[in-house]
């Protein structure tokens, strides 16, 4: 790294990281727990039955939630010792912007559930640490609102691909309007997955019309619920559910006031959403139109077979995400720790790929771009962290992945991520 941008963001990374040494080590306790499993467990206990079954969920049995962790438990870092790792640098360089870390807040949903400051705490804890913010087309806030948040602090946006062309169109826009770097364009969730716990819990948020304030903001989708014909609206009397839902709709909708909550427009809303919200017949050769609309890297994200790696390269993608959701779309899917060499090795180093599902350590950080990923996205961690204790919670977790990334390279013998390779790994037996 050369440029004083560089030095800069090198300079801004050792702060942080001798900030986390000084707070939450030596005689002061941690804004949230270090340990993986104490924080999932603080979490659950502070969080509703909905919230808890439908941010920790996966898919069916489970058994791809499980395949995310058990994949990085087969591999073991093998450290070298009498390297100067003095001076360490854990700053990377994506689409042309250098990053202090390789770690970004990966997109979720309906923030809401987690803490009611939902994705401006996030914004708040992105800025704070200069890691971008990948924003969610299933946002709890409008992006306009999050940008401003944000301030100067990278954002991505993700967008799930809407069946109507205009809100495509508009999205991408607004994307471009607030300075995103790059658009995720998100493959694995055209339809939800098979997703128990929230079945068997009514999926009530959906049902509130939670985490569609992207749409209820954009002009496209509000001409589209205008246009809907008012014989489509239920008649009978508003549920007190359905009241709430209207409520938590209105502070999203401009115009909805409390006299007119009971007109059909919110309700409208949610409908038009469940109509519009994916396009399950999109193909490879609809990305094209994306790609003549906007000069923004993109990046698809859910690719675990490298037949699509390679589909990506030859429709001219700037990037790509290996992640199976979390597991929370197909149950019995490979984990995507398990996906991960094969798709690096038909990319073969022409586009940056990043990784996510199971990260929970620095250690795992390090294993995941030894395998060849460029960054990895943080998801559960970082809303068990804004669940406890808002921005602060979900600042604190992102630290404490970025200050064991820095011990573990430090004790591995690694001073800068270009520096982390397969050779620093061996099959666990
Ligand atoms: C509660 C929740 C909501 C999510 N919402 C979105 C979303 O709106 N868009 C998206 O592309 N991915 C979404 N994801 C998937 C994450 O971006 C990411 O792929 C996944 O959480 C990574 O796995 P991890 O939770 O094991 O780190 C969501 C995941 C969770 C847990
Ligand atoms: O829950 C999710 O994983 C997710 O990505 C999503 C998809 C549609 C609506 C809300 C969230």
């Amino acid at each position: 790294m050369s440029d004083d941008a560089d030095h800069g963001t090198a300079a801004v990374g050792r702060a942080v990281q001798s900030r986390i040494y000084r707070a939450g080590v030596f005689g002061r306790r941690p804004v949230v727990p270090v340990e993986p499993k104490a924080l999932e467990a603080a979490a659950r206990a502070r969080m509703s039955d909905v919230a808890w079954a439908y941010v920790a969920g996966g898919a069916g049995r489970q058994r791809t939630v499980q395949a995310n962790r058990d994949a990085f438990d087969r591999h073991r870092i093998v450290p070298r010792v009498l390297v100067d790792v003095e001076r360490r640098d854990t700053s990377v360089r994506l689409f042309g912007r250098p990053l202090p870390a390789p770690l970004l807040f990966a997109p979720i949903g309906v923030l809401e559930l987690a803490h009611r400051d939902a994705d401006h705490a996030v914004a708040r804890a992105a800025r704070a640490l200069g890691l971008p913010l990948v924003i969610s087309s299933q946002a709890s806030v409008p992006m306009e609102d999050v940008a401003r948040t944000l301030g100067d602090a990278p954002r991505w946006f993700q967008l799930y691909w809407s069946k109507d062309d205009d809100v495509v169109d508009s999205f991408v826009s607004r994307a471009e309007a607030i300075g995103s770097e790059a658009l995720v364009v998100t493959l694995d969730t055209h339809v939800l997955g098979w997703r128990t716990r929230d079945l068997d819990l009514a999926y009530l948020p959906f049902a509130r019309g939670e985490g569609i304030a992207q749409y209820t903001s954009d002009p496209a989708f509000r001409r589209l619920v205008e246009a809907r014909k008012p014989s489509d609206e239920p008649t009978s009397r508003p549920t007190p559910s359905a009241v709430r839902a209207l409520h938590s709709m209105a502070r999203h909708y401009p115009g909805r006031t409390r006299d007119n909550l009971r007109s059909p427009l919110p309700r409208a809303a949610v409908e038009t959403f469940l109509d519009v919200f994916s396009r399950s017949s999109l193909t490879w050769a609809d990305l094209a139109r994306l790609r003549e609309r906007t000069s923004l890297p993109i990046v698809l994200k859910g690719i675990q077979h490298p037949g699509d790696a390679a589909l990506a390269l030859e429709h001219g993608v700037d990037g790509i995400v290996v992640s199976n959701h979390g597991g929370r779309q197909v149950d019995g899917a490979i984990g995507s720790l398990d996906a991960l060499p094969a798709v690096v090795d038909v990319i073969g180093g022409r586009v940056p790929v990043l990784f996510d599902s199971g990260v929970r350590s620095g250690a795992d950080v390090v294993t995941a771009l030894a395998l060849g990923a460029t960054a990895v996205l943080v998801g559960r961690p970082w809303v068990y962290g804004l669940a406890l204790a808002g921005a602060d919670g979900a600042r604190a977790v992102m630290q404490h992945l970025w200050a064991e990334l820095d011990l573990t390279m430090a004790l591995s013998g690694v001073r800068s991520v270009d520096e982390i390779g397969p050779h620093l790994l061996t099959a666990s037996s």
